[in-house]
Order: C-alpha cells, then sequence, then structure tokens
C-alpha cells in the first residue's frame, strides 16, 4: 500500500565548501529533515564532519537535525553531537559491543534515538532493542560512500522490519541508493523516511525542490 513518505537529504552529496546554504536550500526546496553523515576513517573507509560542523550547521536547519554517526566508539561523542543541535542520532548496531547502553545515553542526552543496521545484519539482532529506539535505519548499501546502488536484497529486510516493529512507534528509515527507480520498492515494503543524497542534491540548488518532490511522488507510485 502506498503512503506519504519524508524524503531526509543527505548534505554527504552536497557542496562542502557551503553546506550552510545547502541547508537552507534544502529547507527551502521542502525538505524537513536533514540527514548529516558523520565518518571517522574507522568504522567506515571514509571521513567527513564531525560535532564542530553539526553546530555549525545548526541555525541554518529548519527542520530536523538527523545525524547518522558512522564512528566507533559512539559513546564518547554522543553529548557533542546533542549539544551541536541533533534532534535525532544513529549509531551503528555493529560499532560496538553495548548498543543498548549507547541508545539509552541518546535518549538521555535530549534527542531520539536511532539505530542502524549494516545490509549483513540479519534483523533478529534488533528484536531486544525495540523499547529503546525511535528510528531504525535500515542500510541498503555498505555505508561509507554516497551514490551507490541500493541492494534489492534489503527490501525484503525492510518488510520484515516493519512487520517486526508494527505497532510500535518505531520510524523505519533507508539510507543508500534511494532514487526515483527504487524508492517505490522501499516505501511499498514500509519505510517512512527515505534518505536521499545524490537523488535530491543532483543538479545543484535549482533542481532540489522538483528533485525532493519527484521523490516524494515516485514512493507513492505516481509516474515521474
Ligand atoms: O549513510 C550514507 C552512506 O554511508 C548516506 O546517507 C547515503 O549513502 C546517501 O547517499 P546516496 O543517496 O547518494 O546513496
Ligand atoms: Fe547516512
Amino acid at each position: 500500500m502506498s503512503h506519504a513518505v519524508t524524503i531526509c537529504p543527505s548534505i554527504l552529496a552536497g557542496d562542502f565548501a557551503a553546506l550552510g546554504a545547502e541547508c537552507r536550500a534544502l529547507g527551502e526546496a521542502g525538505a524537513d529533515w536533514i540527514h548529516v553523515d558523520v565518518m571517522d576513517g574507522h568504522f567506515v573507509p571514509n571521513i567527513t564532519f564531525g560535532p564542530q560542523m553539526c553546530a555549525a550547521l545548526r541555525p541554518h536547519v529548519t527542520g530536523v537535525m538527523d545525524v547518522h554517526l558512522m564512528i566507533a566508539p559512539v559513546d564518547p561523542y554522543i553529548d557533542a553531537f546533542a549539544k551541536a543541535g541533533a534532534d535525532v542520532i544513529t549509531a551503528h548496531l555493529e560499532a560496538g559491543p553495548h548498543v543498548h547502553r549507547t541508545l539509552q545515553a541518546i535518549r538521555g542526552a535530549g534527542c531520539k534515538a536511532g539505530l542502524a543496521i549494516n545490509p549483513g545484519t540479519g534483523i533478529e539482532a534488533v528484536g531486544h532493542l525495540l523499547d529503546d529506539i525511535d528510528l531504525l535505519c535500515v542500510m541498503t548499501v555498505n555505508p561509507g560512500f554516497g551514490g551507490q546502488s541500493l541492494i534489492p536484497a534489503m527490501v525484503e529486510k525492510v518488510r520484515a522490519l516493519k512487520a517486526l516493529t508494527a505497532g510500535r512507534p518505531i520510524r523505519i528509515q533507508v539510507d543508500g541508493g534511494v532514487t526515483l527507480r527504487t524508492a517505490r520498492s522501499v516505501a511499498a515494503a514500509g519505510a517512512d523516511l527515505l534518505v536521499a543524497g545524490s537523488a535530491v542534491l543532483q543538479g545543484g540548488p535549482a533542481a532540489y525542490a522538483r528533485n525532493i518532490a519527484a521523490l516524494r511522488d515516485a514512493a507513492l507510485g505516481v509516474l515521474v
């Protein structure tokens, strides 16, 4: 069944010399969330932003600042990202042995707690964590880089996780390879939030509103 989704543009695909302006342009183009990909060169083979960048961007984000931590360890940095203005902090299940403690620390810092799972992680791993998460981020690519192709097997995983979380106030987010061609399948499988970097930011600021609207329509099954 089709339902309206929230598009979460990832500034990973933006102009790194002008990220404040990118966040403003995305907000003006109708983005309710801004997804910030934090990578440490250790948990993933790429390095991007830290809490200082999030704090600098915060005044330029009108909606939800959604911080995706691809770092290990996570716990020493939670307070810094919360103080930087994150609304949602998402940590990876694979980032350490004490993810339950991490999720509680995120809520304790006043943020919504997100849990991300890599493509190779089974859904049974999240079963005991459902009371402690507000958002479940299903990685539909291997984390570390934008512009990859969505792994088709992840669509069934989204469907299974939607069933597992039924009746709970948990939003399902998909991250990686969301395009006009793939948005419909993940939305139909139950995703509520679609992260999209390349698909939204391609064409520059003049194209953002059109790209966001096209992705929303594609998720609903409207031909675009
Ligand atoms: O977490 C991520 C990569 O690890 C990014 O959020 C994701 O890849 C978005 O980029 P794109 O839409 O271009 O795939
Ligand atoms: Fe991400």
